[in-house]
C-alpha cells in the first residue's frame, strides 16, 4: 500500500516517490523508480526507515524482516548488475492490427550500442523514453517480468528499463517473440543479450555521517535557501542535476535532452526540454542544507520565477558563457534587485565553440551595471575546457577523465605553481591583485588589513580573510562573486556548491522587518502549490520565524481561515521524507492545508495574528487597527502582470463542464498568473495567460492530468481601453424592493491620469463636499462600484487603464442597500467612459531575436512587416541581436516563421513592455473583426 494515500500502490514509500514535487509511479506520470525499499512502510516507520538508509549497517528496529526480492537493485556501494538485455524489433501499428507487411526485424548486436557498464550511449528518443511506463504495463498484462537495469533495444535504440518489475531473472526464452506496444509502434523481443547497465538508484542519501538531527533541523546558519535563475536554455537544470548528482542524492546524472532529470518531472517539460514548474529540492553539501529551487527560463513563466525569489535568501544566476546576458536574463536580474537577493554569477556552457568568459564578463558588467568579482579564471576554453584556477587560494581545479563514465566526480586541486604555466599564473597573480584592490574598495574591514601589514605583498594575505570580506560584499549586494565551468561536461559545479555555501547567506542574515511584530510566533509564506491526485494539494511553505508542526491547525491571514495540516515532507531530491517539524529558514511540503494558495502568509493562529496587528498598529501609531487592514501584516505576495493572451476554453460535452471547472480552479491555486473567467454576453469560460506556451501548456495539462479533451477558441490578444478626454455623467437609481425604497444620485467625473502609468486600478477621490460627510462604511461600496465598472470597458470590455476617478456628489437614501450604490455608481462611470471617448490600447512588445548574419536580412525584412520598430542591433560572439518593439497581435506564431526563415538557426524572446494606442483605422478594422463584420 501507497503509505501517504493508502491506494494500492505498491512500492517503497521513501524512496518511490517522485522529485521533490511529483505524485507516486502510481500517478502515471514520472519516470518508475528504483525500489530499495520493496515494500511501503507505515507512516510510523518513515523515519526508522531512513535512519536505516543513513546508517545502514545499524539493525532495521522493528519490522520484519523484509522476503529477498530476487530483483531488488544491489546497494548504493555494490556494483552494477550484470543484466541481460533485450533485442526487440518494431512493427508499425494501426487500430490494433498490423497493416501491410511486417518491416523486416532488424537484430542489432546489443554490444554495438551499449559499451561495456556504458549508460552513456543508452539514449532513447525522448517519446519512447517517456513510454516506458506502458512497455511496463503491457509486460505487467503478459505476466513477463524484466529485470530493472535491463538493457531493450527498440527499433536500433537501446533502452533502459527504470522500474524495478522484477520477479524472476530473466530468460529469454520466456521473453522471446512476445509483442509489446508501445503507441503505435509493435514491438517484440528478439533476443536478449547480458549485458553490465547501471542503474538509477535514485534517493539513496549517502549512508556516511549525517545522523537523522541534522537531516531534520540543521543549524540556520547552516541553511542556504537558493534559487537558480538565467534566460531560457543558460543549463539551470542541467547544473541543478549535477548538484543532486555530486551531494550524493542521486546516483546517476540525469540529462535534459533525454528527460530524465530530478527537477524536470512534469511530462511536457520532459518532453519539450524546458523548465515549466519551478521544482524544490532539498539536499546536504558539506554539512550544510541547500533548499534549491530550479525556476524556469521562459519568459511566459516568470510570475513562477517571481513567487520563488520571495522565498529565496540568495541565488545563482546562471549564464550560457557563449551568450552573456540574455533578455531574460536581465528581467530575472531586475527581479531578484527588487526582493533584494544577494548572487552568484555561474558562466556555464565554458565548453561551447563561441564560449567566451572575458565577453561574459563584460556583458555583465555592461548589461546587469554591476560588479563582477572574478573569483575563478577557466582553464582553456571551448573544446580545450579542462577546469579553472581558483584565484582567491591560487589552487588550480582539473577534471581529468579518470573514472567511466566520466561524470567529473574526480578533479585534482593542487596550488598553481609558475613551472607548470607561466602565463597562466601571472594571469591568476593578477587577477588576485584586481580583485584584492576591488574588495578592499568595497570593505573598509579589509582595506585595513590590506593597507596594514600586507600592503606590500598581496600574496601574504590570507584566503579566509578575502573570502569573508567577499561574502560581507556579496551580502551587501556591493558586487557579484563569478565562477565558470560547465555542468553538462561535469566541470566546475563542485566549487560553485562550495561557494553557494561560502557566500550565500543563511536565513537569519537576512531581515524581514515584520518578524518584530510577531514575537518568535509561527509566520510562514505559502511559495507554490501542487495538486497530488492521491493527497490533494501539497502547499510547499517557507517557515521565517516560529515552528511549524503536522497535526496542528494554522490560521491563513489573506483567506481569513484556520485549517490543519496533517502531514510535513522534506522534498528531498526525488524524495519526500516525513518530517517532525520544521525549523525557522528552512522549506517544506505540507499536506492537507485545503484553502491556502500561493502568496499566503500563515500563522499559528487568530489571536497570534491580532496581537501582531496590534504590535504593528502600535508602530504605526494608529491604534486599534483591524487584522485585515494590516496589510504590512501579510508578507508581500508576488504581483502578478495583466494576462497577454486570452482564448475560450470548452469541455467536450456539458456533463464535463464542472470538471473542467474544478480543473482549473486547482490550476489557477498553482499558477496565480493564470486567469479564468466567464465572458458576460456568452457565458463561455474565458482562459487567459501570459503567453502562447503558457495557453498551450495549460491546455495539455488539462488533458493528460485531469483526462478532459477540451476545445480552444483561437487565441486572441487582451487589449485595454483608456479615455481620451475628461467627462462627467449623473445617474439616479430608485428602485423598490419589497418594503424597501432604493434610491442613489451620483455623480461622477472621469479623467486620463497625467502620470506614467499603464495601471488598470482607477485612482479614486470625492469632492470636498462629499468627503466631508461621506460615511466611511458608504466608501467601500461605492469603491467596489468604480473598481468593477473599470474591469470591463464600455467599448469591447477590456480592462480601462489610467483613469482618475471623482466622486463629485452623492446622494443616498437611508433604506439602500450597499449592492445598490455600487450598482448605480458603477453604471455612473460607464456612462462617463462612454461620454469621454474610448481609445484601445494594444499589448507592445519588446523582442530580441539572436540570428547568424546570414539570416539578419531575412529576419529584419520580415520584422518591418510586421509593425516592428527596429532600436538596436547588437553584435553577440558570431551572431546579431535584434531588439525591436512589435505589437502582440503582429506575433501570432512568429516561432514558426522565424524558423522557417532562418532554417531554425534563430532564437527569439518577447516580453510586455507597454500598451500603445491602436490608430483610428487600426482601432475600427479591430472593432468590425470584433462584430464579426470582417
Ligand atoms: N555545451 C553545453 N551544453 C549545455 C551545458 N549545460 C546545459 N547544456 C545544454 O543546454 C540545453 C538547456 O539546458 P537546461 O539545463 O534545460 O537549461 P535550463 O536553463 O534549465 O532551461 P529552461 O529551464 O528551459 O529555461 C540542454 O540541451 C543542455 O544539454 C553546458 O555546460 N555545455
Amino acid at each position: 500500500m501507497c503509505s501517504f494515500c493508502g491506494c494500492g500502490h505498491r512500492g517503497g514509500t521513501v524512496s518511490g516517490l517522485r522529485a521533490g514535487t511529483a505524485p507516486p509511479p502510481h500517478a502515471g506520470r514520472r519516470r518508475p523508480y528504483s525500489g530499495t525499499l520493496t515494500a511501503g512502510p507505515s507512516r510510523s516507520l518513515l523515519v526508522p526507515a531512513l535512519q536505516r538508509r543513513l546508517h545502514p549497517a545499524a539493525p532495521a528496529p522493528s519490522a520484519p524482516p523484509a522476503p529477498p526480492a530476487p530483483s531488488a537493485p544491489p546497494a548504493p556501494s555494490a556494483p552494477a548488475p550484470s543484466a541481460p538485455a533485450l533485442t526487440m524489433s518494431a512493427a508499425p501499428r494501426r487500430k490494433g492490427r498490423t497493416l501491410g507487411k511486417r518491416p523486416p526485424t532488424e537484430t542489432l548486436p546489443c554490444s554495438s550500442l551499449v559499451p561495456p557498464g556504458g549508460e552513456a550511449a543508452v539514449r532513447a528518443p525522448r517519446g519512447l523514453r517517456a513510454g516506458l511506463g506502458e512497455v511496463r504495463k503491457r509486460e505487467r498484462n503478459a505476466a513477463e517480468e524484466i529485470q530493472e537495469g535491463t538493457a531493450l533495444e527498440m527499433g536500433g535504440r537501446m533502452l533502459r528499463i527504470m522500474g524495478k518489475f522484477s520477479v524472476n531473472a530473466l530468460k529469454s526464452s520466456s521473453l522471446c517473440n512476445k509483442y509489446m506496444y508501445f503507441r503505435n509502434t509493435k514491438m517484440r523481443v528478439t533476443g536478449v543479450t547480458q549485458r553490465n547497465c547501471s542503474l538509477r538508484n535514485y534517493s539513496s542519501p549517502p549512508g556516511d555521517v549525517k545522523s537523522l538531527h541534522s537531516v531534520i533541523n540543521p543549524h540556520i546558519s547552516r541553511i542556504r535557501n537558493i534559487g537558480i535563475m538565467a534566460h531560457i536554455d543558460a543549463g539551470k537544470t542541467t547544473t541543478t542535476e549535477r548538484m543532486l548528482y555530486y551531494s550524493g542524492y542521486i546516483r546517476t546524472l540525469g540529462d535534459v535532452d533525454d528527460g530524465d532529470t530530478v527537477t524536470d518531472f512534469m511530462a511536457q517539460e520532459r518532453e519539450r526540454g524546458i523548465t515549466i514548474q519551478s521544482a524544490a529540492v532539498t539536499f546536504d553539501w558539506k554539512n550544510y542544507r541547500i533548499n534549491l529551487i530550479d525556476t524556469p527560463g521562459h519568459v511566459d513563466f516568470t510570475v513562477e520565477v517571481e513567487r520563488c525569489l520571495r522565498v529565496l535568501d540568495g541565488a545563482v544566476a546562471v549564464f550560457d558563457a557563449s551568450a552573456g546576458v540574455e533578455a531574460q536574463t536581465l528581467t530575472v536580474w531586475r527581479q531578484a534587485d527588487k526582493h533584494q537577493i544577494p548572487r552568484i554569477c555561474f558562466l556555464n556552457k565554458m565548453d561551447k565553440t563561441n564560449a567566451s568568459f572575458t565577453y561574459a564578463v563584460e556583458s555583465i558588467k555592461q548589461k546587469l551595471k554591476t560588479e563582477p568579482l572574478l573569483l575563478q579564471l577557466p582553464i582553456g576554453e571551448a573544446r580545450t575546457f579542462r577546469g579553472l584556477v581558483d584565484v582567491v587560494t591560487k589552487e588550480q581545479i582539473i577534471w581529468k577523465p579518470t573514472s567511466d563514465p566520466d561524470d567529473g566526480k574526480k578533479f585534482e586541486r593542487k596550488l598553481l605553481l609558475e613551472t607548470d604555466d607561466p602565463n597562466l599564473f601571472q594571469e591568476v597573480q593578477d587577477a588576485r591583485n584586481t580583485l584584492i584592490e576591488q574588495v578592499a574598495d568595497l570593505d573598509d574591514e579589509f582595506a585595513e588589513l590590506v593597507l596594514g601589514e600586507n600592503s606590500e605583498n598581496f600574496d601574504l594575505i590570507p584566503a579566509d580573510k578575502l573570502q569573508s570580506a567577499i561574502r560581507r560584499i556579496t551580502l551587501a549586494r556591493k558586487a557579484v562573486p563569478v565562477l565558470c565551468g560547465s555542468a553538462l561536461k561535469n566541470k566546475g559545479v563542485q566549487p560553485l556548491l562550495d561557494a553557494i555555501t561560502l557566500y550565500l547567506p543563511a536565513p537569519n542574515e537576512r531581515s524581514y522587518e515584520f518578524l518584530q511584530w510577531y514575537k518568535d510566533d509561527l509566520v510562514a509564506l505559502a511559495f507554490k502549490v501542487l495538486h497530488d491526485k492521491c493527497r490533494g494539494p501539497l502547499v510547499f511553505v517557507r517557515v521565517y520565524s516560529g515552528s511549524l508542526k503536522p497535526q496542528s491547525a494554522v490560521y491563513n491571514i489573506n483567506k481569513s481561515c484556520t485549517e490543519r495540516m496533517s502531514r510535513l515532507l522534506l522534498p528531498f531530491a526525488d524524495q519526500q521524507i516525513e518530517i517532525p517539524s520544521l525549523m525557522p529558514g528552512n522549506i517544506a511540503l505540507t499536506v492537507g492545508l485545503k484553502q491556502s494558495a500561493t502568496g499566503d502568509t500563515i500563522v499559528s493562529s487568530k489571536a497570534s495574528a491580532v496581537a501582531a496587528a496590534r504590535r504593528a498598529g502600535r508602530d504605526a501609531g494608529e491604534k486599534k487597527r483591524s487584522v485585515s487592514g494590516v496589510d504590512s501584516l501579510l508578507l508581500a505576495g508576488v504581483e502578478i502582470p495583466e494576462p497577454v493572451f486570452f482564448c475560450t476554453i470548452e469541455p467536450p460535452s456539458m456533463a464535463r463542464q464542472q470538471d473542467l471547472d474544478n480543473a482549473l480552479s486547482c490550476l489557477q491555486r498553482e499558477d496565480p498568473s493564470l486567469k479564468v473567467k466567464p465572458d458576460p454576453d456568452t457565458g463561455q469560460t474565458i482562459l487567459c495567460g501570459m503567453g502562447e506556451l503558457h495557453i498551450e501548456i495549460i491546455h495539455d495539462r488539462i488533458k493528460r492530468e485531469y483526462g478532459i479533451e477540451t476545445y480552444l477558441g483561437p487565441l486572441q490578444i487582451a487589449y485595454r481601453e483608456t479615455i481620451l478626454n475628461a467627462a462627467q455623467a449623473t445617474d439616479i437609481l430608485d428602485k423598490t424592493v419589497g418594503d424597501k425604497r432604493h434610491c442613489v444620485t451620483a455623480e461622477i467625473e472621469v479623467r486620463p491620469t497625467s502620470g506614467e502609468g499603464a495601471t488598470t486600478k482607477p485612482i479614486i477621490s470625492y469632492a470636498e463636499n462629499v468627503s466631508e460627510v461621506l460615511p466611511k462604511e458608504l466608501q467601500g461600496a461605492i469603491e467596489n462600484g468604480i473598481t468593477n465598472s473599470c474591469i470591463q470597458g464600455p467599448l469591447l470590455g477590456f480592462p480601462v487603464q489610467d483613469i482618475d476617478v471623482t466622486v463629485q456628489s452623492l446622494t443616498v437614501h437611508p433604506d439602500t442597500s450597499h449592492t445598490m450604490i455600487s450598482a448605480c455608481v458603477s453604471r455612473c462611470v460607464q456612462k462617463a467612459l462612454k461620454k469621454a471617448g474610448i481609445q484601445i490600447l494594444e499589448p507592445l512588445m519588446n523582442l530580441e531575436i539572436t540570428v547568424s548574419e546570414d539570416h539578419l536580412s531575412a529576419a529584419l525584412a520580415d520584422l518591418a512587416q510586421r509593425r516592428g520598430n527596429i532600436q538596436e542591433i547588437q553584435s553577440r560572439q558570431d551572431n546579431r541581436v535584434v531588439v525591436a518593439a512589435v505589437p502582440l497581435a503582429e506575433m501570432m506564431g512568429y516561432s514558426t516563421v522565424l524558423r522557417s526563415l532562418t532554417s531554425g538557426s534563430a532564437t527569439f524572446t518577447l516580453e510586455l513592455a507597454s500598451y500603445q494606442a491602436l490608430s483610428s483605422q487600426e482601432q475600427s478594422a479591430l472593432l468590425q473583426r470584433r462584430m464579426g463584420l470582417v
